[in-house]
């Protein structure tokens, strides 16, 4: 790391001089984190206040949970790339912990927990911070903010709807259309029906699920090699492919029947779909699986019609996961929409905001014995609602108005001795350059 010299303060050069007690840290945040400073914490604080008034729009409660869980919650032996790269370690207790590398396993530990107590259905939403540890030859990132919707206690495809819904309105907030991204649609239930037709056990399911996902990330004969190893049968892995390149839910039925259950579910979710006026924002891709082995019925991502970036969001039904954690099942589904596509999307769309900072009022004591009738000012604004920067040190003219334009503020405060005599202050429009005498009472 790159150790630093304090050489802006005087009487701290004992930091240059790397003894063992003054050893300069590394100024970088660990590896594969990140920092937020002012100008990236605004555009973060941006993207979650849309977050947050969506959930609110759809009725959605703020949840939060521990980033430090038992390890127990995520440990899956269906080769999850998430599970292989859990941030585990041994806690000075002895216990096997985690950062969490998701977040839903926590949602459905806290109904659990809570019980029948719970009025169902329960829509609860939380943005949170997940980890991964991955080997660092790749340089990605460790860590990301996910804002994840969930609907626990509908059985109905209105719940998936409502969530596709949901981000269909986040994205119209950023200013994102249908013509810039779209959602693939699918079931778990395709998958369920071919592997029924050849009596694979119901156990390799997950497994079958996480392997198809890698379809587009690793080449055919390595999907079908891995199939074989899970003794799945040349036939079934066949037919498990061709049902996959479906593009259209009357073929589906073609190759399902039409009584299966994926093409009823998928039936009823575009019906509603359409009837919401989202038809063009949706398709149905049976090749849709998710990299989640939790997944039970409907599965959906948002995806960037310019086809270069990586899934923006995703999300699906996982009627099971409750009880593979020890509770009673309840019908579930939920979305993940992660931090770091979707600024990828903004930047390439030129739909970044451009937000500074910004400041009611600086207040600004024009001699070091006013700092007191200054503070005083400074808190009478305060508490009207108005944002005060309050000059703390015996500034110059000139500095303070280079101060305020790096601060954006809109008004600038004099307290000088004649004036406070009077009672009086004196108030700049930064813009407008007007200026006035004005009581304390008459500020506003
Ligand atoms: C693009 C990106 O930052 N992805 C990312 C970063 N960190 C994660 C951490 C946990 C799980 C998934 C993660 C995914």
């Amino acid at each position: 790391g790159n150790s630093i010299a304090h050489k802006r303060h005087g009487g701290l050069e004992a930091f240059s001089s790397p003894t063992v007690e003054n050893v300069a840290i590394d100024v970088n945040p660990p590896r594969g984190t990140r920092d937020f400073p002012p100008e990236e914490m605004r555009l973060r604080s941006w993207l979650f206040q849309n977050f947050r008034e969506v959930s609110a729009l759809f009725a959605f409660e703020e949840v939060d949970f521990p980033v430090l869980e038992s390890e127990a919650l995520f440990i899956r032996k269906a080769g999850e790339e998430i599970s292989e790269q859990l941030y585990n370690f041994e806690d000075k207790g002895g216990r096997r912990v985690a950062l969490r590398p998701e977040l839903t396993p926590s949602l459905a530990r806290l109904v659990i927990q809570k019980g029948k107590a719970l009025p169902l259905p329960v829509k609860w939403f939380t943005i949170g911070q997940c980890w991964r540890y991955e080997r660092t030859t790749r340089g990605r990132r460790r860590e990301h903010y996910q804002w994840n919707m969930d609907i626990i206690g509908v059985q109905g495809v209105a719940a998936e709807a409502e969530l596709i819904f949901s981000i269909v309105i986040l994205f119209k907030r950023l200013g994102i259309t249908s013509s810039d991204v779209g959602f693939k649609v699918s079931s778990r239930k395709v998958l369920q029906a071919v592997l029924q037709r050849y009596s694979i056990p119901e156990k390799l399911f997950g497994k079958v699920c996480i392997i198809i996902d890698k379809m587009d990330k690793i080449p055919k004969e390595e999907i079908e090699k891995e199939l074989t190893m899970l003794g799945i049968p040349m036939e079934a892995i066949n037919g498990l492919l061709q049902i996959l390149s479906l593009k259209s839910v009357p073929e589906l039925e073609e190759a399902l029947g039409s009584d299966a259950d994926a093409v009823d579910d998928l039936k009823d979710l575009f019906l509603l779909i359409e009837q919401y006026g989202c038809s063009n924002w949706i398709q149905f891709d049976a090749s849709i699986v998710r990299g989640l082995a939790y997944y039970t019925g409907v599965v959906f991502e948002g995806f960037d019609r310019g086809g270069k970036l990586r899934a923006i969001c995703g999300g699906g039904r996982y009627d099971q996961l409750l009880s593979k954690l020890g509770g009673e099942d309840l019908p579930a589904c939920g979305f993940g929409f992660g931090d770091a596509v979707i600024f990828e999307l903004l930047k390439e769309r030129g739909l970044l905001p451009e937000l500074g900072p910004k400041v009611d009022y600086i207040v600004l004591p024009l001699d070091p014995q006013l700092q007191g009738a200054a503070a005083m000012v400074a808190s009478t604004l305060r508490e009207k609602g108005r944002s005060v920067d309050l000059v703390l040190e015996n500034k110059r003219l000139k500095w303070v108005f280079k101060h305020a334009e790096r601060i954006n503020a809109s008004k600038l405060i004099l307290v000088g001795d004649s004036e406070w005599q009077r009672g009086m202050v004196r108030v700049k429009n930064l813009c407008s350059r007007e200026e006035s005498d004005l009581p304390l009472h008459e500020l506003e």
